[in-house]
Parts: C-alpha cells; structure tokens; sequence
C-alpha cells in the first residue's frame, strides 16, 4: 500500500487527497443508524456519503481479485483487511472529486485507523458516534428488510462481537483528541437527526 508522499512521487490517483478534503468519521454498531443519518447529513449540509460497507459489497460482486475473500469476510461479520478498504475509500474520494466527505462505517478497528492515516495523511475533523443498545440494534437489523446477506441472525450476533472488541480503542483513541461527538442513537430517526444537525451547524 503506498503512502501518501510515494503516491504523490508516482503522481498517482490519490492527488485530489492534497487538497486536504474535511472528512468525518461515522462509527456505531451494526443498525445503529449511520446509513440513515448520513443520508440525511449529505442533504442539508453538503457532505458526499461514502460508506465504507456499501464499497466493499460492490467490490464483492465485481469482478475483482479480492471479490470472494471480501464475501467471505462479510458473512463472517469479521473486517475486510485495511489496506482493500483504504484503496477503495481512495479511489471513491478521487473519482468524486469533492471536499467533505462523510465516510461511514470506517474507521472499524485500529488498524483501519493508522492504515487510513498512513496512506492519505488525512486525519478526521471530527467523528459522530451513534451509541445504541444492542437489543435495539438487533430488532433495526432483523426489520431492515433490504436483502442484505449480513443481516441474518447468525451472522449479526458474530457482527456485533466484533463491533464491541474492535470499536472501543478506535473511540478511545480519537476521544484523547477531544475528536467524539457521541450521539443517543435509541431514539426516533427525527430526534437523532435533531442532535445531528446541532454538531454539524456547530462545526461547520
Ligand atoms: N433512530 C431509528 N429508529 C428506528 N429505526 C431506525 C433508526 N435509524 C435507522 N433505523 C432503521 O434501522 C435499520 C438500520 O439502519 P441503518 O441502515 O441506517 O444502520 P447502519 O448503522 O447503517 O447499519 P449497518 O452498519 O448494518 O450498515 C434501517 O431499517 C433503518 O430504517
Ligand atoms: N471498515 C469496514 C467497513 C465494513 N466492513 C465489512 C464488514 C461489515 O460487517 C460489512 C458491512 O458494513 P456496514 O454496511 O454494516 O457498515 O462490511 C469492513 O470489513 N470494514
Ligand atoms: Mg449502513
């Protein structure tokens, strides 16, 4: 995986990352609601959504080298080896060409993190976290109704394992940089968006 001054030595595709695009980080658990509310979040304040996941299963189904392991990852529910994830997020970040991105559902564990680091130089403006019970998270997921492979029992109690070992050192770490603005995620899609829109017309 290059860095981001060998891609910069090579004039490779990562060039639109020097123009430093404001990045939010996106992290909750499985059904928390970061698809949902950055949905909304692009509308109003003018962010491209990029979902870490939504890439990875396109990928999956493409023709790429990478297609099988990525769908056997998933329906694991484990995580997809960084340096597939950050070349995605890359190459999306480069092909839209814009200059806020939310970027949902990464980084997942710590070593998303510093690949991430390492590879753009880019480190997040600040990171939404959506907190919601797991008992919640559940009935969201077993209702979501779109076909997701992921989205069967067995593979969302192997999903949320993951989330609660690899989430809380990402928050630590991003939290010693006052960078968390965690969210109560429990309640209706309105009242989350509510405090939503509170940190983005604060920080923007
Ligand atoms: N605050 C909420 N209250 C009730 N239902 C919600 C709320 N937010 C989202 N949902 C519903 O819960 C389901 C999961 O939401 P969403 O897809 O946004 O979660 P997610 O965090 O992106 O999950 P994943 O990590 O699996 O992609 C969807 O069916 C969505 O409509
Ligand atoms: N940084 C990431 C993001 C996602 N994945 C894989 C593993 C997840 O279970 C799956 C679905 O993601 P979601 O749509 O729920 O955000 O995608 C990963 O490996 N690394
Ligand atoms: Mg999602």
């Amino acid at each position: 995986m290059e860095t981001a001054d060998e891609a910069r030595n090579q004039g490779s595709s990562v060039s639109i990352l020097e123009k430093n695009p404001r990045v939010v980080f996106v992290l909750g658990g499985p059904g928390s609601g970061k698809g949902t509310q950055c949905t909304n979040i692009a509308k109003l304040f003018g962010y491209t959504h990029l979902s870490a996941g939504d890439l990875l299963r396109a990928e999956s189904e493409s023709d790429s080298e990478n297609g099988i392991m990525i769908k056997n990852v998933m329906k694991e529910g484990k995580i997809v080896p960084s340096e597939v994830t950050v070349k995605l997020l890359q190459q999306a970040m480069w092909k839209i060409g814009k200059d806020k991105f939310l970027i949902d559902g990464f980084p997942r564990n710590d070593e998303n993190r510093a690949a991430f680091e390492n590879v753009t130089g880019i480190e997040p403006a600040f990171v939404l976290y959506f907190d919601c019970p797991v008992e919640e998270m559940e009935r969201r997921l077993l209702n979501r109704n779109q076909a997701r492979e992921d989205d069967k029992i067995e593979t969302i109690k192997k999903r949320f394992k993951v989330f609660l070992e690899s989430n809380p050192p990402v928050i630590s770490y991003y939290s010693e940089k006052g960078k968390v603005r965690k969210i109560d995620a429990a309640r209706s899609i309105d009242q989350v968006f509510e405090s939503v829109k509170t940190i983005f017309e604060a920080q923007d």
